[in-house]
């Protein structure tokens, strides 16, 4: 479980976050869709304790990340695809992540099956394509075996081949109860693989959904789209969660 409560995150006079809440639930995929700058990596760096907000609470199983006892068995996180050394092979980054962890060695080798690295585990990650990189990101995101998973942009640099599976991938780990927390600005390729979504603009809230609901009241997820973040959208309060109306009421 994922629960944002009134997020605010400022930098100088940007802010990048303000008054967000919204919650992403066991079972199921949430897209967290905005424009470029809208706010997501900031929301989703605060949830992962990267930063510090300025009000509000970002929590999972509802903690702060700094207050959870095995981080890397809560919580799994792919925010940039080459976070890696670049001389090191896959499965020694994934050995010496899974020892500061405490995460036993043989998740390394499910890992590597599982994101379909085993064959070239043994090769310098720097040298891996942008889509063999993502997957190293996920393997590294998996080892926990994290209930909670938050990934930015993880189809950025996939062919269609490698786009098909993650959804596929993503879908199944929601289908065993997992969180997924999954960021994008394409609205085609969220409403694909998730269930609900998330659309902030401005670093504010401005529907909270289902995909199906945003399909049936548009001509087109992207005319939804742009009727949203252009502050046009007739969604805003409708589908807004318990505590954004009573916010919007001005409790
Ligand atoms: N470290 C920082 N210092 C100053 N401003 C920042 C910093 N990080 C983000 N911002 C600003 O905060 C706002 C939100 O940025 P953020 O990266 O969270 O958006 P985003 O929705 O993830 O965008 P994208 O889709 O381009 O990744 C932007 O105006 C951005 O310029």
């Amino acid at each position: 479980m994922i629960e944002v409560r009134h997020l605010t995150r400022r930098y100088g006079a940007t802010l990048a976050v303000d008054r967000l809440s919204f919650e992403a639930r066991p079972g199921v995929v949430t897209g967290f869709l905005g424009p470029n700058g809208s706010g997501k990596s900031t929301t989703m760096r605060v949830l992962l304790g990267l930063e510090r907000p300025d009000g509000g609470d970002a929590l999972i199983a509802g903690r702060r990340y700094a207050d959870l006892p095995w981080p890397l068995r809560e919580v799994g996180a792919l925010l940039e695809a080459r976070a890696f050394h670049p001389g090191r092979s896959a499965r020694a980054h994934l050995t010496a992540f899974a020892a500061a962890g405490g995460v036993p060695r043989r998740r390394v080798d499910e890992v590597l099956e599982l994101v379909g690295l085993a064959e070239v585990a043994g090769r310098r990650a720097g040298g891996f394509s942008l889509g063999m990189a993502q997957r190293l990101g996920l393997a590294t995101a998996l080892l926990g075996d994290p209930a909670v998973l938050l990934l930015d942009e993880p189809v950025n640099g996939l062919d269609p081949q490698g786009i098909h599976w993650i959804r596929g991938l993503l879908r199944g780990l929601a289908a065993q109860g997992r969180t997924v927390l999954l960021s994008s600005h394409l609205i085609g390729e969220l409403a694909r693989t998730a269930d609900r979504l998330v659309v902030i603009g401005g670093g504010r809230l401005l529907a909270d959904t289902s995909v199906a609901e945003l399909t049936t009241r548009s001509s087109s997820l992207e005319d939804a789209f742009f009727a949203l973040t252009s502050g046009a959208a007739r969604f805003r309060g409708a589908d807004l969660p318990a505590t954004g109306q009573q916010e919007a009421r001005g409790r």
